[in-house]
């Protein structure tokens, strides 16, 4: 199992679910997030060191899917999240150990 978090624009989100939908995934969380990528925050000094500020609103969405599933998922989020301007975002891919359905207690691929 793989867990793809990924960082968009927020007004992309309902594009993205759609075509998370398409692919065949049943869940997804989504987080209200800021943060800042390599052009977008501007450098500030603060006693003499320097700071990037200016977080920009984001969309996190994290869904948790078997291994088949990861470069389609990957494939629609980027389709559908792209608009080819800077701050389009970001995919991180890692692994997951494992996954329990707490009301069953169904674990691995039956608990996704
Ligand atoms: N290395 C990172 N670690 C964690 N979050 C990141 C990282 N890079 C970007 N993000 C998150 O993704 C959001 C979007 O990043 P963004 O697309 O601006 O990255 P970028 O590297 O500047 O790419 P681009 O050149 O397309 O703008 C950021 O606001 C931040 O929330």
């Amino acid at each position: 199992m793989k867990k793809i978090e990924a960082i968009i624009k927020p007004f992309k989100l309902d594009e993205v679910k759609e075509a998370l939908q398409e692919v065949g995934l049943q869940g997804i969380t989504v987080t209200e997030a800021k943060g800042f990528g390599r052009q977008k925050g501007h450098a500030e000094l603060y006693r003499g060191a320097e700071y990037i500020v200016d977080f920009l609103p984001k969309v996190k969405i994290e869904i948790v899917i078997g291994d088949d599933l990861v470069e389609r998922a990957i494939d629609a989020i980027r389709r559908a999240a792209q608009t080819g301007r800077i701050g389009d975002g970001k995919i991180f891919v890692s692994n997951i150990e494992e996954a329990i359905r707490i009301r069953t207690g169904e674990s691995g691929l039956d608990a996704i």
